[in-house]
C-alpha cells in the first residue's frame, strides 16, 4: 500500500539526499513526515514505481561534477516517475575522523564517489597516498569513521555528530560554491504539487536510428521554436558502443504552445519524447 506523505531517499540519516527531502516535505507543508531510507537511488526509483512511498527524492545534478548519472539512466530506462519540482542545496563537505583519531592514523578515505570526486585536491595535498573506498552515501562513510580509527569519512557536519565521530576539517570542497540539485519524484500521473510562475522542463529523446545531423535537427526544433535549453546531455543507451540518448531541459513549461509545437515537431522525427517532468521553480 502506498504510504501517504512518505518520502523515500537515499540514507541513512545525515546525506544531502536527507536534507533535501526535508526540505520538500516542508515546501509540502508536510506536519510530521515519514522517511523512508534506501541504499540506492535505484531503490528510491523502485520504492515510487512499487507504490510503497508516495515521494522519492534522488540527486540529480552537481556543479562540480555534472549529472548524476544513476538518476538519468533510471528516468531514461527503468523508470516511468515524474519530477515534481527540483531543490538546489550549498554542498559544504568535511573530513570526518573517529574520536581518538589523529590525521596520522587515517590509512582509507571513505566517500560516495561524489564526494571523493568533489574533494580530489584536498586529498591529494593533505592525504596523498591513501586509499579511498566508495560508500553508498556520504553518511555512510561518517558512520564508518565513527567506529574505525583508521578511515576518514567526508560527508557533513550534522553527519559527524549524529554518528559520533568529530569534524577535522571543514570545507573541503575543491570550489567555492559546490551545489547539487535534487528532484522530488512521483508515480506518473500525480498532480503537481508546487506553484509558480517560472517552469522547468526535463526531456528524454530516443533516436530512431543514428543518423547524421539528428542532433542539429533536435537543436533546430529548439531554435525555431524559441526555447533556450539549460542543458543538454548524452547518455550511452546501452544497446551498442557509440549509441546515445539525450536529456535536455529548459525554462517553460510544456503546457506552452511553442513547447508543444517543438514536441509535436519531435515525435514526428524521434523514436520517443519522454517528458519526465515539467514544474514551477523555486
Ligand atoms: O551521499 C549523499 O549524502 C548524497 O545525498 C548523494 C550525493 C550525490 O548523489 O551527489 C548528494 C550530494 C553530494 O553531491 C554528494 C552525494
Amino acid at each position: 500500500m502506498t504510504e501517504p506523505h512518505a518520502l523515500a531517499y537515499l540514507g541513512p540519516l545525515g546525506t544531502y539526499t536527507h536534507e533535501a527531502a526535508r526540505a520538500f516535505a516542508a515546501r509540502l507543508g508536510i506536519a510530521d513526515p515519514e522517511f523512508i531510507e534506501c541504499s540506492s537511488f535505484d531503490e528510491v526509483f523502485d520504492c515510487v514505481e512499487r507504490g510503497k512511498c508516495e515521494y522519492g527524492v534522488v540527486g540529480i545534478e552537481n556543479s562540480l561534477e555534472g549529472s548524476v548519472t544513476a538518476t538519468l539512466d533510471n528516468f531514461a530506462f527503468n523508470s516511468s516517475a515524474n519530477i515534481l519540482g527540483e531543490e538546489v542545496l550549498d554542498i559544504h563537505h568535511s573530513l570526518i575522523l573517529h574520536p581518538e583519531a589523529k590525521l596520522e592514523d587515517v590509512t582509507t578515505i571513505a566517500s560516495h564517489h561524489q564526494g571523493l570526486a568533489q574533494c580530489r585536491r584536498y586529498i591529494a595535498e593533505r592525504l596523498p597516498g591513501r586509499d579511498t573506498i566508495t560508500t553508498s552515501s556520504t553518511a555512510e562513510s561518517a558512520r564508518l569513521a565513527a567506529s574505525n580509527k583508521h578511515i576518514a569519512g567526508i560527508a557533513n557536519a550534522f553527519a559527524a555528530e549524529l554518528y559520533g565521530a568529530i569534524v577535522f576539517d571543514d570545507q573541503i570542497e575543491d570550489h567555492f560554491g559546490n551545489q547539487t540539485s535534487f528532484a522530488l519524484i512521483a508515480r506518473q500521473g500525480h498532480p503537481s504539487v508546487f506553484e509558480g510562475d517560472r517552469h522547468k522542463t526535463f526531456l528524454a529523446l530516443f533516436m530512431q536510428i543514428d543518423r547524421a545531423g539528428t542532433l542539429s535537427m533536435i537543436l533546430s526544433e529548439f531554435a525555431y521554436a524559441g526555447i533556450n535549453l539549460t542543458m543538454i546531455q548524452s547518455r550511452p543507451t546501452k544497446q551498442a558502443l557509440g549509441d546515445y540518448m539525450f536529456f535536455v531541459s529548459f525554462e517553460r513549461s510544456v503546457s506552452d504552445p511553442q513547447v508543444q509545437t517543438a514536441l509535436n515537431c519531435l515525435r514526428l522525427k524521434l523514436r520517443e519524447v519522454k517528458v519526465l517532468g515539467s514544474y514551477p521553480i523555486a
